[in-house]
């Protein structure tokens, strides 16, 4: 089957002017530019099969979103190469252009004056949707993103939430098979941010779309992307299962315990690292080969109402990554 997504030895250098401090070097500047190279995107290669959730990940100023731009067909690469959907992006042929959707969480699409039901119906015309599938598919996405009501309104008056479920359906009412979406959460409050994400969920499974997704809400990522790709100042530094790199950079689980009554800390201490201690509830950091007999103990201690037991967060997990220096890029099997 055709990869959804292929990406071969991808580079891309921004070229931007420097401007220099003081009035006569800006003056000088006008006549005899100077440039420096951004190297945003570094031999950058990886695969995604159809129907994949990956969750695109690096910190700030990784190249995530000039990767994004070049898979749209937005932005030229230096050089590389890349294919979606077995097209050639930057080419934007119309059916490429059918096959894809790129959301922005910082831009936006809607028209700021008009009901969202407008550019709804400018992107049918653009997409060229015949008028049933149309209707079918606008019905579908107004129930499973409760926006019936919202679409009539203009853009303006709708709250960011409403807005960027309607974003949403506007980037997928040409039914696309293959979703880009750079920060689809932003600014949500955690309530939205599960709706959407519930959403993008349900949109994959039924339609068996591919998702690439960047996201700095790492819960985002941790619920939908059994996979990721991590870069970092534009070069690969992972690709492959989450649950293989969480348990490989951060070997320790924790314990989350609710005790009847407050407990007692030396105690706590004996079995583990206390992360957390307020009242009755406590967690402790254990490593993963001890928890089976930590959890033993604290059930023998005291009386508990409440145990779990968890990963570490996925942000001390991407903090601890970022931290190693770089070397050759893990890549796992997804
Ligand atoms: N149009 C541009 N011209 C010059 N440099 C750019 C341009 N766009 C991005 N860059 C630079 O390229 C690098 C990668 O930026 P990019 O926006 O792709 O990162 P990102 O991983 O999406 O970051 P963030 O998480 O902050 O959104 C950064 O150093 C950025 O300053």
């Amino acid at each position: 089957m055709e990869a959804a997504v292929a990406v071969r030895a991808l580079t891309k250098v921004y070229r931007v002017h420097e401007r220099p401090a003081g009035l006569a070097a800006a003056l000088r500047s006008v006549f005899r530019r100077t440039y420096k190279e951004v190297r945003a995107v570094e031999d950058l290669s990886f695969t995604i099969e159809p129907g994949e959730r990956v969750g695109f990940l690096g910190p700030n100023g990784a190249g995530k979103t000039t990767t994004l731009k070049i898979l749209s067909g937005l932005l030229h690469p230096t050089s590389g190469e890349v294919r979606v959907s077995g097209h050639v992006p930057r080419q934007r042929e119309a059916s490429f252009l059918r096959a894809i959707t790129l959301v922005m969480g910082q831009k936006q699409q809607l028209l700021w004056d008009l009901p969202p039901a407008e550019t709804f119906d400018l992107n049918r015309a653009i997409y060229g949707v015949p008028d049933q599938a149309f209707a079918e598919t606008l019905r579908e996405l107004e129930t499973l993103l409760d926006i019936g009501a919202l679409t009539k309104k203009p853009t303006r008056q709708l709250s960011l939430g409403e807005r960027m479920k309607c974003e949403l359906a506007a980037a997928l009412l040409h039914r696309p098979g293959i979703l880009f979406l750079d920060e689809p959460t932003i600014g949500l409050d955690v309530s939205m941010q599960l709706v959407v994400r519930e959403f993008i969920r349900k949109y994959n499974e039924k339609r068996g779309a591919t998702v690439l997704l960047t996201s700095h809400y790492m819960d985002d990522v941790a619920s939908l992307c059994p996979r990721v790709i991590v870069i970092d100042r534009g070069k690969l530094r992972y690709d492959g299962d989450l649950a293989t790199l969480v348990k490989t950079i951060r070997p320790d689980k924790r314990i989350v315990l609710v005790f009847a009554t407050p407990p007692d800390r030396a105690a706590l201490e004996r079995v583990g690292t206390i992360v957390e201690l307020e009242g009755t509830r406590a967690v402790l950091r254990v490593p993963q080969s001890e928890v089976r007999e930590a959890v033993g103990h604290l059930v023998a201690s005291a009386p508990t109402s409440d145990l779990t037991i968890e990963d570490p967060p996925l942000e001390e997990v991407m903090r601890d990554l970022f931290a190693r220096p770089a070397e050759e890029p893990s890549e796992a099997t997804p």
